[in-house]
C-alpha cells in the first residue's frame, strides 16, 4: 500500500526500527549529565530479549549539509574544530558563545557525537519516509533545547528539528509531542510560524524553572498561530491526572490537525525520584500517553530526552519498547551488566513518591479549556 503526501495509507509494514550502534552508545555514555545512561537503557532492553523483536539498525553519521538544514555554519564548524582538541584554554570565549560552558561542557569528540546522534534520528525519519517501518525508535535522541547556533540545556544538536525537517519533505502535517519535564523550547521556536508542524509540549512551568518558556498563552504566530500548544503544569502531577489531560488535548489535536506522522519526545525526567524532583509520574503514565498516539496507527518516531535517574530512565524506555511490541515485561529485572543499579527491589515498576500535587482540579480545567478554545482556530 503506497501512502501519499496527503493521506498516507497505513503501511503494511509492522517492523519496529530500533536505531543504535556501539559507537553511538559509547559517545552518549560520555555526556556528563547522563553518565552510562545510553548503555544502561540499551542493555536492559537487550536483557529483556526485546532486540529479537525489533529491526536493529546501525545509524549513519549525519552529513554536514544535513546538520546545516537547521544549525548555523559557524556553530557546526566550531564543533568540527574543537572535536579533536583537548579541553584546552583555547577558544574559551568562543565555547561560551556557542553554549559550551557549564550546562553543556565540551565533550571529547563532540562533533562525532553530534553527527551520530543527529544521524540516528535522521535514519529513523528516512525509514518512516521509505515505509521500511511504521514505528522507529532512537532512545539516544530527543535533544529539544539545542538552538540553531548554540548548545543549550545539555543539548548539543537538535536531532528533533532535523528529523522533523526531513519528515516534512514527505508528510504534509507533522505532529510533535514533547513529554519531557522541560518545555521543548527550541523545537517550538523552529516551527512557531508554520501550520505544517503542530507542537504540543507538556512541561513544568514555574518561576525560575528552566527554560522559563511554555506558558499557556504561547500559541505560535503568523500562519502558525494556534499550531503551538503549551501545556504548563505544576509540581507533583501523577499518572492519572497527566494522562487524562494529555488524552483530552491530544484527541482534539488529532481531529483538528489530522497529522500524517507523529514524533514523540519521551523525556523521563518526569518520573518520581528523578533528581529534578518535580513530577510524580511512573512509566505507566508515560506509557498511557504513548499508547494513545500509537493507537492512531500513524508512522511514529519515538525519541528519548531528559531523565537523570539512570535506572528509572532505563526502566521507562524498556517499558515503552515493550509497549510498542505489545509485550508485557516481567517485573523482575533480568540479570545483566548493570543489574546492581536496580536495587534494592530489582523490579521494573517505579513507585510514585509522596510529593504534594500542586495541580488542582480547577487549574487543570483552566488549562484544558484554554487549549480547547485555541484549537477552535485550527482547521
Ligand atoms: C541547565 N539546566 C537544565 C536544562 C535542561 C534539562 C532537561 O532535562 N531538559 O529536557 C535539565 C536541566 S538547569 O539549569 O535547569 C540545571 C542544571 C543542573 C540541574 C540539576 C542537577 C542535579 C540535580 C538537579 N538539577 S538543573
Ligand atoms: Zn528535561
Amino acid at each position: 500500500v503506497v501512502g501519499s503526501k496527503d493521506s498516507p495509507e497505513q503501511t503494511e509494514n509492522n517492523e519496529i526500527y530500533y536505531v543504535f550502534n556501539q559507537k553511538l552508545l559509547q559517545l552518549c555514555d560520555q555526556v556528563p549529565k547522563i553518565p552510562k545512561r545510553a548503555s544502561m537503557v540499551h542493555t536492559l532492553i537487550e536483557a529483556y530479549d526485546l532486540l529479537d523483536h525489533v529491526t536493529p539498525v546501525s545509524p549513519e553519521f549525519a552529513t554536514k549539509d544535513e546538520l546545516l538544514t537547521f544549525h548555523s555554519q559557524e556553530y557546526i564548524e566550531f564543533l568540527e574544530r574543537v572535536n579533536l582538541e583537548e579541553d584546552s584554554e583555547k577558544d574559551e570565549e568562543l565555547k561560551q558563545q556557542f553554549g559550551l560552558g557549564y550546562d553543556c561542557p565540551s565533550l571529547p569528540l563532540v562533533y562525532d557525537f553530534v553527527r551520530l546522534v543527529a544521524g540516528a534520528s535522521l535514519s529513523c525519519a528516512k525509514a518512516l519516509i521509505q515505509q521500511k517501518c511504521r514505528i522507529a525508535i532512537n532512545w539516544n535522541g530527543g535533544w529539544h533545547h539545542a538552538r540553531r547556533d548554540e548548545a543549550a540545556g545539555f543539548c548539543y544538536v537538535n536531532d528533533i528539528v532535523l528529523a522533523i525537517l526531513k519528515l516534512k519533505e514527505h508528510f504534509n502535517r507533522v505532529l510533535y509531542v514533547d513529554l519531557d519535564l522541560h518545555h521543548g523550547d527550541a523545537v517550538d521556536d523552529a516551527f512557531i510560524f508554520t501550520p505544517k508542524v503542530m507542537t504540543v509540549s507538556l512541561h513544568k512551568f514555574s518561576p525560575g524553572f528552566f527554560p522559563g518558556t511554555g506558558s499557556l498563552n504561547r500559541v505560535g504566530g503568523g500562519r502558525g498561530k494556534f499550531y503551538t500548544i503549551s501545556v504548563p503544569l505544576k509540581d507533583g502531577i501523577k499518572d492519572e491526572q497527566y494522562s487524562d489531560l494529555f488524552t483530552r488535548v491530544i484527541e482534539q489535536v488529532r481531529v483538528k490537525f489530522q497529522p500524517s506522522v507523529v514524533v514523540v519526545q519521551c523525556g523521563a525526567d518526569t518520573l518520581s525520584s528523578d533528581p529534578m524532583q518535580s513530577f510524580n509520574l511512573t512509566p505507566l503514565g508515560v506509557g498511557q500517553c504513548v499508547s494513545r498516539v500509537l493507537s492512531w496507527k500513524l508512522p511514529t518516531l519515538l525519541l528519548g530526552g531528559g531523565g537523570y535517574n539512570m535506572a528509572n530512565t532505563a526502566r521507562c524506555w524498556s517499558y515503552l519498547t515493550g509497549l510498542v511490541l505489545g509485550q508485557k515485561l516481567p517485573s523482575e529485572i533480568p540479570d545483566h551488566e548493570f543489574f546492581l543499579e536496580y536495587g534494592p527491589g530489582y523490579q521494573l515498576e517505579v513507585c510514585p513518591a509522596h510529593y504534594t500535587n500542586y495541580n488542582t482540579v480547577e487549574y487543570m480545567e483552566t488549562v484544558a479549556k484554554a487549549i480547547t478554545k485555541n484549537l477552535e482556530n485550527v482547521r
